[in-house]
C-alpha cells in the first residue's frame, strides 16, 4: 500500500512515532519512501534509519516531527535547510501551535498538526488533525496516512484540536490507570495480579467494543448492567457519589489542557525570536 509521499522523513521514532510505524506496518504500508532520522540510530524494523538529516537523502515532501516539544528550538534549525515550498511538516508535538511551527519552518509549504494516541499501533487510534494553510491536496495526503489507523478527524480550530488531545491523546494513560485500579480490586479479593489484570483489560476492551457497537448512551449501558438493588448499583452509588468521578476526570482533563497551554508558551519562546 502506497501511503507515503516520497521522500518522507520521520524525525524521532520513540513511543508515538513507533506506534504509528507499527500501525502502518500492520496496514501493509510500503516504507520504501520513508527514512527515520534519530540521534541514537536505533534500527526500526523495515525502515531505513539514519542519525542526522544530512544523511537522509533528497529533500523530503513530508516531514513528521516526533521528538519532544521542548526540542523544537534545537531541531528546527537543523531541519529547516532541507525543507522547500513542496514540504508538508506534520507535527506530533503537544502544545506547539500552528503559528509557532510556522515561525520555525517559514519555508515549508504546509504545516499540519496531528495528535494521535498510542492505539494507532493496533489501528484503533484516535487522531486529531489541524492546519491553517493545508489545501485539499495536502489534506488528502495527510488523511491517507491516518485512514488505516482508526478514527481521524480534522478539527475546525486549534482549541478543539487541543480538546481532542486532552481527551484522546492522553486518554490511553488514564484508561491504563483505571484498568490497574480495577485489577487491584481483583487482587484484593484474592486473584493473582496477572489474572486480575487480564480480567480488567478484557472488561474494558469488551465494554469499549460493546459501546462502539451499540452506540447507546453510557447511562443506558450502565443501566443495563445495574439490576435494581443489585451489586452494580451498590458499586455505582460509590462511584457516582457527589459526581466525584466526573469531577476527578474533569480536573484531570483541565490539568492536561493547562499543561498544553503552558508547553505552548514555553515552545513559542524557544526560538529566541520576538513574537
Ligand atoms: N507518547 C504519546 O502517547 C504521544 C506523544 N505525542 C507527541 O509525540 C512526540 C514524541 O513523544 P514520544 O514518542 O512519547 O517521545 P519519546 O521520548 O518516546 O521519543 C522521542 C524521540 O525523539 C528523538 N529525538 C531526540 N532528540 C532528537 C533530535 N535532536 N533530533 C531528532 N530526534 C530526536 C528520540 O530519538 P532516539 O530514539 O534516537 O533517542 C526519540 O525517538 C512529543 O512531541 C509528544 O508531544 C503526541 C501524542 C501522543
Ligand atoms: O503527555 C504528552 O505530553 C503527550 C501528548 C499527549 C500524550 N502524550
Amino acid at each position: 500500500m502506497n501511503i507515503f509521499p516520497s521522500p518522507t522523513w520521520l524525525i524521532g521514532c520513540g513511543n508515538m512515532t513507533g506506534a504509528l510505524v507499527d500501525g502502518w506496518r500492520s496496514a501493509t504500508a510500503d516504507f520504501a519512501p520513508v527514512t527515520v532520522v534519530r540521534p541514537s540510530g536505533t534500527p526500526v524494523e523495515g525502515v531505513r534509519t539514519v542519525t542526522s538529516a544530512g544523511q537522509a537523502g533528497p529533500p523530503p515532501r513530508l516531514v513528521v516531527l516526533g521528538f519532544k516539544p521542548q526540542q523544537l528550538g534545537e531541531v528546527a534549525p537543523q531541519l529547516a535547510p532541507y525543507l522547500s515550498a513542496k514540504t508538508i511538516v506534520l507535527s506530533l508535538l503537544a502544545g506547539a501551535n500552528a503559528a509557532t511551527l510556522r515561525r520555525h519552518f517559514p519555508g515549508a509549504a504546509t504545516i499540519v498538526r496531528a495528535m494521535p494516541n498510542l492505539a494507532v499501533a493496533v489501528r484503533r487510534g484516535v487522531t486529531a488533525l489541524y492546519s491553517e494553510d493545508a489545501g485539499d491536496t495536502a489534506k488528502a495526503e495527510v488523511s491517507r496516512l491516518f485512514e488505516h489507523l482508526g478514527f481521524g478527524l480534522w478539527t475546525l480550530d486549534e482549541a478543539r484540536f487541543g480538546a481532542v488531545g486532552a481527551v484522546a491523546g492522553s486518554g490511553p494513560a488514564y484508561v491504563a490507570r483505571f484498568i490497574d485500579a480495577l485489577a487491584k480490586g481483583g487482587v484484593a479479593r484474592g486473584l493473582s495480579p496477572d489474572t486480575a489484570q487480564a480480567i480488567a483489560v478484557e472488561t474494558v476492551y469488551g465494554t469499549g467494543w460493546l459501546a462502539a457497537s451499540t452506540r447507546e448512551s453510557m447511562d443506558d449501558l450502565a443501566r443495563r448492567v445495574a439490576s435494581p438493588k443489585g451489586t452494580t448499583e451498590a458499586g455505582l452509588a460509590v462511584l457516582d457519589q457527589d459526581g466525584r468521578l466526573d469531577s476527578l476526570v474533569m480536573e484531570v482533563i483541565d490539568a492536561a489542557a493547562a499543561r498544553g497551554t503552558q508547553l505552548g508558551s514555553e515552545v513559542a519562546g524557544s526560538d529566541g525570536l520576538l513574537h
